[in-house]
């Protein structure tokens, strides 16, 4: 990591979806111990921001990627970059919970497992520290074998969350994670997002201006493929440089 925190360098990155061109050169940083709330109108990129820096757009065909994403000085789209290590360095969230259909224990310890894990009491321990982190530990403690799927969106969302933090990342970059959620499951997943960035780097790409003036400690608006300005949250949101900005965050589009 660089001297100046930056977990994540991003450097004249461009993604085209076929001909379409969804990012423009893309150069911007991401730090470790903050939030980095990613705004902007729908289809200017945000999501593709996301899924490029953990390669989950591999999975999209006629996808080109060119620029450079490192995660730790590590090269994301370097020839010997094994994409499921990096998406244990680089966990995501999305937009609606997915815990898989299985028990509350076998989620969170679903990625130890996959990576050869068989060690009961190091499993148990990463359940209950995971959820801890996740703030549901309470909740589900003495249910942990029944089926995820049985508890509520908000207490998913958590699950979810645990079952990143168990494979111990870097990063956690998050969906739209609130935006199917109720009010106090949202501040729920805030506040634990408040705690969790004491030890991770978290970008958030949500709608809704009031969560990331709240939560985050920078904010990056995008438009159409491009970065427009980045900066703390509070300049953005109380004095914005470009004319575009100013129009987004105050509802005149978007
Ligand atoms: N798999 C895909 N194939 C083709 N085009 C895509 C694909 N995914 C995204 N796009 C296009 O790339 C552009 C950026 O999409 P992206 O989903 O990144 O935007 P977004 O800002 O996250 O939008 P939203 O807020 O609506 O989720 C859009 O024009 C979109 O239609």
């Amino acid at each position: 990591m660089s001297k100046d925190n930056n977990l994540i360098t991003v450097q004249d990155l461009h993604v085209y979806y076929g001909q379409l061109e969804a990012l423009k050169g893309v150069t911007m940083n991401f730090k470790k111990n903050e939030i980095t709330a990613v705004i902007g109108p729908s289809g200017c990129g945000k999501s593709t921001l996301l899924k490029t820096i953990n390669r989950l757009n591999d999975l999209v065909a006629n996808v080109t990627v060119t620029g450079t994403i490192k995660v730790d000085d590590q090269n994301v789209y370097a020839p010997n970059m094994d994409a499921v290590e990096l998406r244990k360095q680089v966990g995501m969230l999305f937009q609606q919970p997915n815990p898989f259909p299985f028990s509350i224990y076998d989620n969170v310890t679903y990625g130890l497992r996959i990576s050869g894990e068989k060690n009961k009491t190091v499993l148990d321990e990463a359940v209950e520290k995971s959820l801890q982190a996740a703030a549901i530990w309470d909740e589900v403690k003495d249910r942990l074998h029944d089926n995820a799927l049985g508890l509520s969106g908000g207490q998913q969302q958590r699950i979810c969350i645990a079952r990143v933090l168990a494979t111990k990342p870097k990063v956690i970059l998050m969906d739209e994670p609130t935006s199917a959620l109720d009010p106090i499951s949202s501040d729920k997943i805030e506040r634990t997002m408040l705690k969790l960035k004491e030890d991770y780097s978290i970008v958030i790409v949500t709608r809704n201006m009031q969560q990331a003036s709240r939560i985050s400690d920078r904010t990056a608006f995008f438009l159409a493929g491009e970065l427009i300005e980045f900066g703390e949250t509070r300049d953005i949101f109380m004095q914005p440089q470009k004319k575009e900005t100013e129009d987004y965050i105050s509802g005149r589009f978007g």
